[in-house]
This record gives structure tokens, C-alpha cells and sequence, in this order.
């Protein structure tokens, strides 16, 4: 089996609202979503998901607080995604918008999961409550999941 992709996912979040970034480009297109995306070699997870953040958002963030990690399988592909989630509460800058990504706060009561990933809506009130999560997915394509694991952790 092929090493999983490393990737990174940065939701910023502060009282009341969580701030998303339209996915202009790539994987994702079209779709609301933390910031986030590949683990350069040599680079730790944590620091590339702030470089990731820093370069889509503008965000700077001291913290980061490991609250997840889903593991996704596609259907007919070898190639499995790990996806290490990260929370940030405080950060400094302003949103701005990247060749990436088109930053936009959400109260918490209207988050735009019908334009998110279907995992999204099953992990985000996790994430929101400050509980540790593991996960694995197994997608048909980009929309049907056709299994899934979720699970709270005490520790990641
Ligand atoms: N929220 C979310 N859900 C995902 N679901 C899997 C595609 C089916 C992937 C993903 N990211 C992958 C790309 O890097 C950013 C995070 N982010």
C-alpha cells in the first residue's frame, strides 16, 4: 500500500464563528473548507499547516491545537489521505483573500456544509466542542461515503 498523502487542515475559530475559505482552484474547487494542504518533506505537520494557513488566509497563529485526524479511502485509488485537523482560537492579520482560497466568517448555525465535504457535517460539532477525534472515510467519488469510522480520542 502506497504511504498515505500527508495533508493538513486549519479550522480558524473564534466565539460565535469559525472563519471558511472558498476553494478556488485543485482539490476541493468549489467547496467551503478549512485552510490547509501538503506536508513538504522535512517540514513538520504542524509547520506546514501553518505555512498552509499563512499562505491561503493571511492568518498568522502562534497556537495550534491537534484536535483530529481522518484517514480517507477512494474507491478504485491507492492512495490514502491522512488529514491531520488543527484548531487555532487567536491569530493575527487579517483574512485576505489568496489565488487559493477566498476567505469568509460563518456563524455557527449557518455553516455551508451542503458546499463542504460530506465528512464535514460529521466531525465539525466535534471540533467545535474541543473533542479530540479519529476518522476513517471510504468515499465513492468526490460526494457518496460509503463507510465511515469517527471516533472521540482522549489524546492524538
Ligand atoms: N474537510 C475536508 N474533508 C475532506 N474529505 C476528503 C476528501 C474526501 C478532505 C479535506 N482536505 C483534503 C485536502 O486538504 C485539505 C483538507 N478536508
Amino acid at each position: 500500500m502506497l504511504s498515505p498523502k500527508l495533508l493538513t487542515l486549519v479550522l480558524v475559530v473564534q466565539p460565535g464563528r469559525v472563519l471558511l475559505g472558498m476553494k478556488k482552484r485543485g482539490f476541493g474547487v468549489g467547496k467551503w473548507n478549512g485552510f490547509g494542504g501538503k506536508v513538504q518533506p522535512g517540514e513538520t505537520i504542524e509547520a506546514a499547516a501553518k505555512r498552509e494557513l499563512l499562505e491561503e488566509s493571511g492568518l498568522t497563529v502562534d497556537a495550534l491545537e491537534k484536535i483530529g485526524n481522518i484517514k480517507f479511502e477512494f474507491v478504485g485509488e491507492t492512495q490514502l489521505l491522512d488529514v491531520h485537523i488543527f484548531r487555532a482560537d487567536t491569530f493575527s492579520g487579517e483574512p485576505t483573500e489568496s489565488d487559493e482560497m477566498r476567505p469568509q466568517w460563518f456563524e455557527l448555525d449557518k455553516i455551508p456544509f451542503s458546499q463542504m465535504w460530506a465528512d464535514d457535517i460529521l466531525w465539525f460539532p466535534l471540533m467545535l466542542q474541543k473533542k479530540k477525534f479519529v476518522g476513517y472515510f471510504t468515499f465513492q467519488g468526490h460526494d457518496v461515503i460509503l463507510s465511515q469510522k469517527l471516533e472521540e480520542v482522549e489524546a492524538l
